[in-house]
């Protein structure tokens, strides 16, 4: 996404038209939401999960170009 206008996030400031984009890849590895991301543990969904997983899985992207087939 290019925001029309400047963006404050944290202690960064992105000024306006900065093409912004997040990597699907460091999301879904991040070992500090998902531990030993490379293995298949299925089970990891089960049972009390943490919330960041859900916010950090994104295979059908998100924003406004996201996949209108996810439902
Ligand atoms: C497991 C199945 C699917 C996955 C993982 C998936 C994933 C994605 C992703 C990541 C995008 C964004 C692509 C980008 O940013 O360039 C996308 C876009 C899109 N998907 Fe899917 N998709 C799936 C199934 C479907 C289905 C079943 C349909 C339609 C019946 C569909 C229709 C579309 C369309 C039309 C877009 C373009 C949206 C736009 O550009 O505004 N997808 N999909």
């Amino acid at each position: 996404m290019a925001p029309d206008s400047e963006l404050h996030y944290k202690e960064w400031i992105i000024p306006k038209n900065t093409p912004v984009a997040m990597s699907v890849y460091n999301m879904h590895y991040d070992s500090g939401v998902f531990p030993d991301p490379f293995a298949y543990k299925p089970e990891r969904w089960l049972g009390d999960i943490d919330p960041r997983m859900n916010r950090y899985f994104v295979p059908w992207s998100k924003g406004s170009r996201d996949c209108p087939g996810k439902k």
